[in-house]
């Protein structure tokens, strides 16, 4: 099975929020609640790939400084193999804004379990909540 490469954000507000972002119809997993980021290119590191993923999805500005390794999802779906790293961050330059039809939402980790989200992100919520 193949193994998809996908980095992630944790972005965290002052209040100790976390943006989730709505997957919109007509993508894979549509409707669901997942963070922000997208597929590794080949040759791009994970943060590399966060900084652009960020800047297309959120029109936000971070910088590889600002990135801290929190944990991973490793799971499989039924197609693919998802290994994603998850990067808490807790600076920007901007405020987040949807470019790509999404639904932008701050939710402290204690209220997660009322935003369905994939599979693979289902063991992250706890590790966030002990976390933040
Ligand atoms: N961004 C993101 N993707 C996730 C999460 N959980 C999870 O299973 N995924 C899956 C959904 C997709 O199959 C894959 C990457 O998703 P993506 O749609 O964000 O990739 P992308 O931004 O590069 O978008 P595209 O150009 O392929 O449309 O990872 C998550 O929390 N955040
Ligand atoms: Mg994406």
């Amino acid at each position: 099975m193949k193994t998809v490469l996908v980095s992630a954000a944790a972005l965290i507000d002052i209040d100790g929020r976390v943006l989730l972002t709505q997957r919109p119809q007509g993508k894979p997993m549509a409707g669901l609640w997942e963070f922000p980021g997208g597929k590794i290119e080949p040759g791009e590191t994970p943060e590399a790939a966060l900084i652009r993923e960020l800047h297309e999805e959120l029109g936000i500005e971070t910088w590889e400084s600002c990135l801290a390794p929190l944990t991973f999802a490793s799971h499989s779906y039924s197609d693919f193999h998802l290994l994603m790293p998850l990067f808490a961050c807790r600076k920007w330059g901007g405020t987040p804004v949807s470019r790509e039809g999404q639904t932008l939402k701050w939710v402290r980790p204690n209220e997660m379990r009322a935003y369905p989200m994939p599979e693979a992100d289902v063991p992250l919520i706890s590790i966030l909540r002990d976390w933040l």
